[in-house]
């Protein structure tokens, strides 16, 4: 399997970020729910370094709303907080004040005690593509105005976006590819949505599900296509569903690339319900 993973075009980014990183107090880093591994940067925590940080698990609607808490759990720290939103639906921006105030509350206490008025809290949102930047940004502006980063040649001065008293967010995000050399990470970024079909082969991500969801959730496979048993074999349970959703050439022949393409637009499209495909160990 060969990914390129744009070493240039990272070079630049990062850079980019390393100066908007400077006017802010706080990095707030979107990840999917689903794939709250997957979905990091491996380069992020060298380029925020110390900087405090919110984690932000989005997709919190695609997601078990269980595991979601797990990760939660797990994932917070002495530096770094962890709250999730659905994005499209949540009006979430009393809990986004109340947890970045969180994360700043040393800093600020530290200036009140100096004597300082503490201005409003600067934070800046970055993540992998696809993992809901611009939405976050949009609905908390109330209008259409994050444009992604990632376009070359495109310079604008930077704005902020008021959400209260509280807290700034700059309008541009961080974008920061995902590093998939490990073929697991590529495959939960295809199911996600989050990188195009074009980069890995359907094939090998629908064997790698339907083996992963024999595993761990076989009752929704066998309620989604009405099998009474999966066969252990992927390619052997790809013919099952074919056959049961009748997808058969004019030789009555099983139409394994129609079932492919069918199963993965059904899990991308919750039809097998929400499913978090990394579990806290
Ligand atoms: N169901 C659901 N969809 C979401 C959520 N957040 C974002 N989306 C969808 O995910 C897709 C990607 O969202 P964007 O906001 O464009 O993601 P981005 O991180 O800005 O992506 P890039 O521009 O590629 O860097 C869009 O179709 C959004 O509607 C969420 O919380 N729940």
């Amino acid at each position: 399997m060969t990914i390129q993973w744009f070493p240039g075009h990272m070079t630049k980014a990062k850079r980019e970020m390393q100066e908007n990183l400077k006017l802010v107090d706080l990095v707030i880093e979107l990840r999917d729910c689903r794939i709250p591994l997957s979905s990091k940067n491996p380069m992020l925590d060298e380029i925020i370094q110390t900087k405090p940080r919110l984690i932000v698990l989005s997709k919190k609607d695609k997601g078990e709303a269980e595991i979601t808490q797990q990760w939660i759990e797990k994932l917070k720290d002495d530096t770094t907080l962890v709250i999730a939103a659905d994005l499209l639906h949540d009006s979430f921006v009393p809990k986004l004040t109340q947890a970045c105030k969180e994360v700043m509350k040393e800093k600020i206490e530290r200036m009140i005690r100096r004597g300082i008025r503490p201005r409003a809290i600067r934070a800046m949102v970055v993540g992998v593509p696809n993992v809901g930047k611009s939405t976050m940004i949009n609905r908390l502006a109330g209008k259409k105005i994050a444009q992604t980063a990632d376009r070359p040649g495109v310079t604008r001065s930077l704005q902020w976006v008021k959400l209260n008293k509280d807290v700034e967010l700059l309008d541009t995000p961080g974008v920061l590819w995902p590093k998939f050399e490990d073929p697991t990470v590529g495959f939960h970024l295809a199911l996600t949505g989050a990188i195009r079909d074009e980069i890995l082969p359907k094939e090998e991500v629908v064997v790698y599900a339907l083996k992963w969801l024999s595993d761990n959730e076989p009752q929704r496979l066998k309620e989604r296509y009405a099998l009474q048993n999966l066969a252990a074999d992927p390619y052997a349970l790809l013919t099952q569903i074919a056959v049961a959703r009748k997808h058969l050439n004019k030789q009555g022949e099983a139409d394994l690339t129609r079932t492919i393409d069918m199963v993965i637009n059904e899990i991308r499209n919750d039809k097998l319900g929400p499913i978090s495909w990394e579990r806290p160990a």
